[in-house]
């Protein structure tokens, strides 16, 4: 297989911001996809404000940032894609808009193109049946922020071929990341233990356990976690987080996997979190107050 040279990032969110920066300093040349052309732009220039904050701390250098933003395009058409050596796909945690994506990228995507799913929780072996090559597909799993974090879950689908797997490592390695090796069970092995969780800790809110503060607190301090796991839950974004218990509680037919309504509340409500200003703290003023 040929190596990597051009990678395809489908989603502006957070993750694809955070994927598309860390390729591109990695020296990757890469692509960046969204349906929406404002988003596009708002996205570079996050990536532009992640990468200064590096110079800023001396992580990098003023060179590193000016050549990692060189090589980043962005495109509002799939077509943009069609030249890429792998395309990761880190649009929304919904099956049917990743199965939609994959099915119009297959059309316009070169044959020997490797196809990986950022998902957070959803099968590979599944996605992967949505597209014209299960073995070039594989699960590449990044941690938020991806800047910073240290590790990518690798997931192979049952069909994924050694060749693709090999490739997938050689380039989550060239990006500085630790791999684990997850089976393709329902949310992998992070999640598979971080969201019940954070589920917990909204039950706990739920049941009027603790409030928002004494939770967070709880476990900041109590178990030195880096953020408590409700302020954790607004950083991935509530209807992420929402759409892994589904995945788990569907998957595993268990109900220690239940959402909690509460969670499904604030989802209801558009309560994403970070992302939408409000979740289990509102951040529209000067510092992030508790909502409950
Ligand atoms: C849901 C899923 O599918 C899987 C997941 O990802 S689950 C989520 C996994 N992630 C976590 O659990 C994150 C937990 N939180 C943390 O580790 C920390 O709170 C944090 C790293 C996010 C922020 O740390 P902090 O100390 O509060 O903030 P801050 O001082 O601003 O940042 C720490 C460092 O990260 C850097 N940083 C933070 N965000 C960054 C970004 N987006 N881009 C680049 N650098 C960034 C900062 O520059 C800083 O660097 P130095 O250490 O060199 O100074
Ligand atoms: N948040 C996290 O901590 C982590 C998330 N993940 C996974 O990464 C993926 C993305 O998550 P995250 O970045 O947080 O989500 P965000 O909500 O921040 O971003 C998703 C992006 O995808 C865009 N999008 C929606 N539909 C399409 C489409 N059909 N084609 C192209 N782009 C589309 C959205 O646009 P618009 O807003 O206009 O709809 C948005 O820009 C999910 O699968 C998630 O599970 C993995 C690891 C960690």
């Amino acid at each position: 297989m040929a190596a990597i040279k051009t990678v395809g990032v489908i989603g502006s969110g957070q993750m694809g911001n955070g994927i598309a920066h860390v390729a591109a300093l990695a020296g990757f040349n890469v692509v960046l996809y969204d349906v929406s052309a404002d988003r596009l732009k708002s996205a570079m220039a996050t990536i532009n404000g992640n990468l200064t904050r590096q110079v800023t701390k001396k992580t990098i250098t003023e060179d590193a940032h000016k050549h990692a933003l060189a090589r980043i395009t962005s495109s509002d058409s799939l077509d943009g894609l069609a030249a890429c050596d792998l395309v990761i796909e880190t649009a929304v945690e919904k099956e049917e808009v990743k199965r939609k994506i994959f099915h119009d990228l297959c059309a316009v995507l070169r044959p020997e193109a490797i196809i990986a799913s950022n998902t957070s929780s959803i099968s590979i072996t599944r996605l992967a049946a949505s597209t014209d090559r299960p073995e070039k597909f594989i699960g590449i799993h990044f941690m938020n922020p991806v800047p910073v974090m240290e590790l990518a879950e690798l997931i192979r689908g049952i069909a994924t071929d050694d060749a693709t797997f090999d490739a997938a490592r050689a380039f989550v390695t060239a990006m500085g990341k630790q791999i684990a090796v997850s089976e393709d069970f329902p949310a992998f092995i992070v999640n598979r233990i971080l969201l019940p969780m954070i589920n917990e800790a909204i039950y706990t809110l739920y049941e009027g356990v603790g409030n928002v503060e004494a939770i967070d607190a709880a476990m900041k301090l109590g178990a030195h976690h880096p953020m408590g796991p409700l302020e954790l839950a607004d950083f991935i974004g509530l209807d992420t987080c929402l759409s892994i218990m589904q995945v788990l509680h569907e998957g595993l037919a268990d109900s220690k996997y239940r959402p909690c309504p509460l969670l499904v509340k604030y989802v209801e409500a558009g309560w994403l979190g970070r992302k939408s200003q409000r979740g289990f703290y509102d951040y529209r003023g000067d510092k992030p107050v508790p909502t409950r």
